[in-house]
């Protein structure tokens, strides 16, 4: 993995640099969804930056004892030393070959969210970098007589529950549900990700947590699987997300992420998602599955550029859904580790090509409402 000197230009600010003023103030101004967005990874870098401090004057750094064997460390907490240089490695923007070398980089993060004082203020710090308007106007909106425009007009959170020395999972979730139900319902909620990495026993009983939770009156729209693309047997996950539907919780799964993973996509298919993450592997048939359903596909365009699972724009299999008219969702997914923005990811599809996809203002206005549509019913948003 290369380790840049200082953040490298991501696709979405390359995209935003084609744009006029005018045209970024319009991006501003439109009410947009962020769907897909993990929690640990899309902490700010200054809050990263902060808990890593706090961190250091915790954990001094040690070096490992002189017996200790190679890989005595493997399945524990990352020693601080090795913190710090993952926190330096996402402040100076990573560069990966491939998917697989962003799954190791969140044991870093979650050593600085393991106590729910620090979590509560990753999740603040994550609301607030996508619901609060950006402290000082942007020129583009100054320019427009408008004030500074938010990130995002709502935002669905979604984290996997860890227990840690000092906290449950349910800890864990009320903890981050009560910085989000600090936020009005018709701008925040949660989603409950299930990591492929799970036992299915723990995969149980964070399906029966968000349950639990979500009949106890609390925030939590929907479930979702995530996790490293490489570990799997999704047969117990179906069961759970079954489940989960007939509770009346929303589903997403991330679903065909690598070519790889597309085996298991008809099984995802067969506890019937409203929406997919990713998606873009699939088939001719799936295709059809998730036409004729209107299945919203969540897509992460900054992301799978990043990942090398799209090569480039050109290829992405959002065209194929912007051509067929189908529902969309334009989300960040990790701003952590890719350094974008909803508002570059949005000026991808307006910057003229080679920079973005060329698409009209009523064209990405269109885009915007489907992502707007496709939010998870909120009961506590219902008059
Ligand atoms: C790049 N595409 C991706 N595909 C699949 N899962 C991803 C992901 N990006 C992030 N995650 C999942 O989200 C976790 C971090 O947030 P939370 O601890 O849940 O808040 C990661 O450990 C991984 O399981």
């Amino acid at each position: 993995m290369a380790v840049a000197q200082s953040p490298p230009m991501g696709p979405g600010d390359i995209a935003l640099r084609a744009l006029t003023p005018s045209q970024i103030a319009f991006l501003e101004r439109l009410p947009k969804a962020e769907l897909h967005a993990h929690l640990n990874g899309s902490i700010p870098i200054p809050v990263l930056l902060e808990l890593a401090r706090e961190h250091t004057h915790t954990h001094a750094p040690s070096p490992p004892p002189a017996n200790a064997s190679a890989n005595a460390n493997a399945n524990a907490e990352p020693l601080a030393a090795e913190i710090l240089l993952a926190v330096e490695r996402l402040r100076a923007g990573v560069e990966v070959a491939s998917i697989h070398e962003i799954f190791p980089l969140f044991s870093a993060v979650y050593a600085l969210t393991s106590t729910p004082a620090s979590l509560r203020r990753a999740t603040r710090g994550v609301l607030s970098h996508f619901l609060d308007p950006a402290s000082e106007a942007s020129p583009s909106a100054a320019e427009e007589g408008g004030g500074a425009a938010a990130a995002a007009a709502y935002l669905e959170l979604r984290t996997t529950p860890r227990e840690t020395p000092h906290m449950s999972r349910r800890v864990y979730l009320e903890t981050v549900l009560d910085e989000i139900e600090a936020r009005s319902p018709d701008a925040a909620a949660l989603i409950v990700s299930l990591d492929r990495r799970m036992t299915a026993d723990v995969a149980r009983e964070v399906l029966e947590l968000a349950v639990q939770l979500r009949r106890e009156g609390r925030r939590v729209v929907g479930v979702d699987l995530c996790g490293d693309v490489k570990a799997c047997d999704v047969t117990v996950f179906v069961k759970l997300f079954r489940i989960a539907r007939a509770e009346g919780l929303g589903v997403t799964l991330h679903a065909a992420e690598t070519k790889e993973n597309s085996v298991e996509t008809r099984e995802l298919l067969s506890c019937e998602p409203e929406r997919l993450g990713h998606a873009t592997f699939l088939d001719e048939e799936e295709r059809k599955v998730v036409l004729e359903r209107g299945t919203c596909i969540e897509i992460c365009l900054t992301s799978n550029l990043l990942c090398k699972t799209v090569l480039q724009l050109e290829d992405h299999h959002i065209r194929y859904y912007l051509a067929q008219n189908h529902p969309i969702a334009i989300s960040t997914d990790d701003i952590l580790p890719f350094r974008n923005s909803i508002l570059g990811e949005y000026a991808l599809l307006m910057a003229p090509k080679p920079f973005g996809l060329g698409l009209t203002e009523s064209e990405i206005e269109r885009v915007a409402r489907m992502g707007m549509e496709s939010r998870f019913p909120n009961p506590s948003s219902l008059p």
